[in-house]
């Protein structure tokens, strides 16, 4: 009997969503399985959790399991668990709805190619969905844990625009999924098939999945009488959690697989580290470096964390209290023996034993990830490439680790021919010239400016390598990163580069130059007056005439972009101004004795240098109207 019965439309996304999986995901379409039962084995651990404190919740049915079982006639496929099981609201708003921030801009941005969008989709995670691979009609037959049997929900849809939900009687607790399988998908009404798939994808959920074994009769073999034996459920999995083996009983494929159930992706995983760890504390954890982001990783809201186990009880989902914000990218679980069981996320907050584990979890990540940037750089090229702008948030948000993140972190390089990051800062040091004493680098707005900045003219001739940056948050990650390894992180387009340690001839030279070439100095401030702090000699340029720099105390102009973007308001800042003397427009300008014409190459030269440094003027047609006022008193 069912009551109640109302017809709803999918949210826009999921249905959506059903069309891709139906048409893109054929060519794995097993993993649909994997898919349900893994949701099966949430669904215990939500129940063992609430259990915790509400024993009655079990109903005097506390073995926790999933059922497989087939009706070849009605071609269907049921897989049945007694987990926490759904009331009619949360099925309407789980089955019918996706609540992960960001999913209206992911599917906006789905290119419509069928072999692209299907590897999104995988990324994004189709989950209960994936039924419809195989299936053109799905029935969920549910009932919450703890509710009366008279308010179980029966959600039914043919995976198109809409689907019915009903109130209806369920004795048994948990949820029932039916999948009537297309006819092209009979192949898993055959028990061998599916026994296959489950110890193929499910050996490690902590709950069993139970097929039905059927009875013999009693008979005869080698004249011995072999009583007969009654039909029973039996495990087609190991049904042991993963992680409390030890690392030597696991294969890799096995750490591949749990991988995708606790992380709900479809990718392997780049790389993990399984450990026991006892005496002052004791815990266990498994954690996972995924190959690719998540589609919603820069979303503020985005989940993130850990699973968290207590002495191998699920306690809860995305726990993000084991690992700093700049890890966020970080999958798997902590089991501890240290917390209690009724811990929730307020009490982890400011928990003694959260605060060591989190020490030690953040170590072990980065100790991780210093070993695979030591052993193989292909692969730690694809975590760089996916995480690289995560772990720069690394040096702002974690003062004690800062030494072994700068270690992590990799760059563009004025030693390499191409904008790939691929070098480290101990790489940078091992090259370092004769008497060199300062990491260089530069930040700018794209490769190709930082590579061709001007700033960066005499360390080339010299021979000097400049670490080259340009994304957005690079900035923001030197201002915090101005050491290592007990030397000073420079910026070419800043102060004084320091080069004087390199040789004292060039620097008397310098000093010299600017003596006697000070008349020219002092009339080109004159002429520039307020729209610069002061006139150098340039100790950076080769082969330009003129650049600025920015005082040491004063924020960069990378800074002052970001801010300016950011919608903030920026402290008016003025440049340095740097002059080439050996260049010989600052030649010709030295010996231009007309006061105005002296002016207007003086501004000529400074809203080049601005351009460069910048990539804009605060008054472009200034600039121009110079350009053409010369240009015209040359042609005569
Ligand atoms: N067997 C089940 N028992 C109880 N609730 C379930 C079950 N299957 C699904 N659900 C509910 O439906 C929700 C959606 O499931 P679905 O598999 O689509 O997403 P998910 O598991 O949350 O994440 P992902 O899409 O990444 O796999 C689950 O979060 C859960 O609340």
């Amino acid at each position: 009997m069912s009551v109640q019965q109302e017809t709803h439309g999918f949210q826009t996304e999921v249905a959506q969503l059903l069309k891709l999986v139906t048409h893109s995901l054929y060519s794995n379409k097993e993993i649909f399985l994997r898919e349900l039962v893994s949701n099966a084995a949430d669904a215990a651990d939500k129940l063992r959790y609430k259990a915790l404190s509400d024993p009655s919740l079990y109903e005097g049915d506390g073995e926790l399991r999933v059922r497989l079982s087939v009706d070849r006639e009605a071609g269907t496929l049921t897989i049945a668990d007694n987990g926490i099981g759904m009331t009619r609201d949360e099925a309407i708003e789980h089955l019918g709805t996706i609540a992960k921030s960001g999913t209206a801009d992911f599917f906006a941005n789905l290119s419509g190619d069928a072999a692209k969008d299907s590897q999104l989709i995988g990324q994004f995670g189709v989950g209960f969905y994936s039924a419809f691979i195989v299936a053109d009609k799905v029935v969920v037959r549910s009932r919450a844990a703890g509710v009366d049997t008279t308010a179980g929900v029966e959600w039914t849809s043919g995976g198109e625009g809409d689907y019915t939900v009903a109130t209806i009687e369920k004795t048994g607790r948990g949820t029932e999924i039916i999948l009537h399988l297309r006819e092209e998908e009979k192949e898993f009404l055959d028990e061998w098939r599916l026994k296959q798939i489950v110890s193929k994808y499910s050996d490690h959920i902590s709950i069993p999945v139970e097929m039905w074994q059927e009875g013999t009769p009693e008979r005869e073999e080698g004249g011995e009488t072999i009583p007969a034996t009654e039909g029973q459920w039996q495990a087609a999995n190991k049904a042991t959690a993963l992680w409390t083996l030890s690392k030597s009983e696991i294969s890799d494929d096995e750490y591949k697989e749990f991988y995708k159930h606790v992380a709900h992706d479809w990718e392997d995983p780049l790389l993990w580290s399984h450990n026991k760890v006892e005496g002052k504390q004791e815990y266990t954890s498994l954690l996972y470096i995924p190959a690719k982001a998540p589609f919603d990783m820069w979303n503020r809201d985005n989940k993130h964390g850990l699973k968290l186990y207590v002495q191998r009880v699920f306690i809860m989902d995305e726990a993000e209290q084991f690992l700093p914000q700049y890890l966020r990218f970080v999958k798997g679980l902590v089991d501890s023996n240290d917390l209690p069981l009724n811990v929730s996320r307020e009490l982890l907050q400011d928990n003694k034993v959260t605060q060591a584990l989190r020490g030690a979890l953040t170590k072990r990540v980065l100790g991780m990830l210093d070993k695979l940037g030591r052993n193989d750089d292909a692969k730690y090229q694809q975590f760089w490439s996916q995480f690289g702008n995560v772990l720069k948030e690394g040096p702002a948000e974690d003062f004690a680790n800062k030494e072994a993140i700068a270690k992590l972190l990799r760059f563009a390089s004025t030693a390499n021919d191409s904008s790939v990051a691929n070098v480290s800062l101990p790489a940078y040091i091992e090259r370092m010239k004769e008497g060199q004493d300062k990491i260089y680098y530069i930040v700018a707005d794209s490769y190709a400016a930082a590579k061709n900045s001007p700033h960066l003219e005499l360390l080339k001739k010299k021979g000097i390598e400049v670490l080259l940056m340009s994304d957005r948050i690079d900035e923001w990650l030197m201002s915090h990163l101005t050491e290592f390894d007990g030397k000073a992180l420079v910026s070419v387009t800043r102060g004084d580069l320091g080069l004087d340690d390199l040789s004292d001839e060039e620097k008397a030279e310098q000093e010299k130059q600017a003596e006697e070439h000070k008349p020219l100095l002092d009339r080109v401030k004159e002429a520039l007056g307020e729209k610069i702090k002061e006139v150098k000699v340039s100790q950076r340029l080769t082969d330009s005439p003129a650049c600025i720099v920015t005082d040491e105390q004063d924020m960069s102009s990378q800074m002052i972009k970001l801010m300016q973007a950011a919608g903030q308001p920026v402290p008016e800042v003025k440049p340095i101004f740097e002059l080439n003397l050996t260049h010989p427009l600052v030649a010709k300008l030295e010996q231009e004795v007309d006061e105005e014409r002296f002016k207007q190459w003086a501004g000529l030269l400074l809203s080049q240098a601005m351009l460069a440094e910048r990539g804009s003027l605060d008054d472009p047609s200034e600039f121009v109207a110079q350009l053409n006022s010369l240009w015209l008193e040359l042609s005569h």
